[in-house]
């Protein structure tokens, strides 16, 4: 992929968190961030005038701390919430979680292995360190679900986790290309699991290119091998970038 085309000053930048900018890790908490990574993003969003977001499973809370000082547009809990460019804190209904919380927390005393995650909006239970517990966290999850209206499943990497079912992704990536400076962009996404290509769908359905990090069937046109591939290609954009403003 040539990244120093794709990333013109016409383009509006969609980015996923986890497995697409910093390489998945053994639990949540334990992400590292490349040292590239945040001045990196810093120079992209000032190249494209702003139009930069990120677009994540997590709360946007744990996004800012990630990559602070950087405070970037962002959309959270897989579009529940989401900080305009105008930094509006927009949030989709909530709905009652007690069913599911309930079962979650059940499922994590049977079985300690399992990781617990509160979202505030949406409750995952993650099975990295117990993949023979899959088919019970999925069972236990969706009967939890199927007793909580406006609550829907969402399968993940090495997780399941029950969400609102107004939001999406795809949604998300939606209300930002209806305002400033993201509309009349052509807009690229970048993510890596299933729960992104609802995010490729509204990217290439409006003219854009999704672009699907590692492996795995996806109806991405574009794919990089991994985060490093992908922090590469920035690093290696911005230089070519800055090199051709200072020959003009
Ligand atoms: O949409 P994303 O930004 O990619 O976030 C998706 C989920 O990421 C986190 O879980 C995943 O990454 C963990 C750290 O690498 C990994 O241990 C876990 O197995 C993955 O599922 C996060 O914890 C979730 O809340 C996000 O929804």
């Amino acid at each position: 992929m040539n990244f120093v085309d794709l990333l013109s000053p016409a383009c509006a930048l969609f980015l996923d968190f986890d497995g697409t900018l910093v390489d998945i890790a053994p639990e949540p908490g334990a992400v590292t961030v490349h040292s590239s990574l945040v001045p990196t993003l810093g120079a992209l969003h000032q190249y494209l005038g702003g139009a930069v977001a990120v677009v994540s499973g997590r709360p946007i809370a744990e996004i800012d701390e990630f990559l602070a000082p950087l405070r970037l547009p962002t959309a959270g809990i897989h579009g529940v919430e989401r900080r305009t460019a105008a930094d509006v804190l927009v949030r989709a209904a909530a709905h009652p979680l007690q069913a599911v919380e309930a079962a979650a927390m059940a499922l994590g005393a049977a079985h300690p292995a399992l990781l617990i995650e509160h979202k505030q909006a949406s409750i995952a239970v993650h099975y990295r360190r117990a993949p023979e517990l899959e088919a019970v966290c999925l069972a236990t999850m969706q009967d939890a679900i199927d007793r909580s209206p406006g609550l829907t499943l969402l399968r993940g990497k090495m997780v399941v986790e029950a969400k609102p079912g107004g939001a999406s992704k795809g949604l998300a990536i939606e209300a930002f290309l209806n305002e400033p400076p993201y509309a009349g962009r052509v807009p690229v996404f970048i993510g890596d699991d299933v729960t992104d290509e609802a995010g490729f769908s509204a990217v290439q359905r409006l003219g854009g290119l999704g672009v699907k990090v590692g492996e795995g069937p996806t109806i991405a046109h574009q794919r990089l091998a991994d985060p490093g591939a992908l922090r590469q290609a920035f690093d290696t954009a911005m230089a070519t970038k800055a090199t051709a403003r200072a020959r003009a």
